[in-house]
């Protein structure tokens, strides 16, 4: 089997973009009169779509959900702040713009698979100068389902007209790997991202890859070994 996609996750894997989600997600606590939290402390929020950063952030606990009746004002608050900050203190991680070029120049086709909400998605793609490199991009709400659900890597393999066995997902997440398992794909995760607290290495991944261009090495391992180990002996 040889690969010809990459579906790669946006916040803790191309972009480190708690600063900004830290910002937004303060602004609506302190609109509540609370207490700003520290930005590690959003950083472990981070994964599961805005709603339930927005729930965790509010009652200051990954487990927690707003109270109802506060809970559509703070989505707004939120929303708002970070229209306003979206990708203002963003970066992109190391080894991201090098990794996407390795991907190209073999030939792959690379989604964005996130579950950060459109709205926000193509402004913080195009404001970071990484929009150009995507041949598809996939947000939270551009099907009914986010990941861990397999419907949004579904979504991108046929965006990019590969079947799942043919894409490899890169992330920094359970909810990456979820999704991409669920879904029949390959998965690699990155070690420096988000993860809602946890260790990625306690995760089942095809492996562990330092940086996108580690990634973009085992991809290309992966298809020398799959020419060599598929090709059979010449007849006679
Ligand atoms: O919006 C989130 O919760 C995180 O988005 P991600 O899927 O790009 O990590
Ligand atoms: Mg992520």
């Amino acid at each position: 089997m040889s690969f010809r996609a990459v579906l790669i996750d946006l916040d803790g894997t191309l972009v480190d973009s708690v600063p900004d989600l830290a910002r937004a997600a303060n602004i609506m606590r302190v609109e509540f009169g609370l207490v700003p939290l520290r930005e590690d402390v959003i950083a472990t929020f981070v994964g599961k779509g805005m709603e339930n950063l927005v729930h965790r952030a509010l009652s200051g606990s990954l487990d927690g959900r707003a109270e109802q009746e506060r809970f559509p004002q703070a989505l707004d608050v939120f929303r708002d702040a970070y229209h306003e900050v979206n990708g203002e203190t963003a970066r992109i991680f190391d080894g991201v713009l090098e990794g996407l070029q390795a991907m190209k120049a073999q030939g792959l086709r690379i989604a964005v698979v996130t579950n950060k909400p459109a709205e926000f998605t193509g402004p913080l793609l195009e404001r970071i100068g990484l929009r150009a490199y995507f041949d598809a991009v996939v947000s939270g709400d551009s099907v009914a389902r986010k990941k861990p659900d397999p419907d949004p890597v579904l979504h991108a393999c046929e965006l990019l007209g590969v079947t799942p066995a043919e894409a490899v997902v890169v992330g920094d997440s359970m909810n990456d790997a979820s999704a991409a398992r669920a879904a029949g794909c390959r998965v690699l995760l990155v070690p420096y991202g988000y993860n809602e607290g946890r260790d990625v290495h306690a995760i089942e991944s095809d492996g562990i890859v330092s940086t996108l261009v580690d990634a973009a090495l085992w991809i290309s391992q992966s298809q020398v070994l799959s020419r060599t180990t598929v090709v059979p002996p010449a007849p006679l």
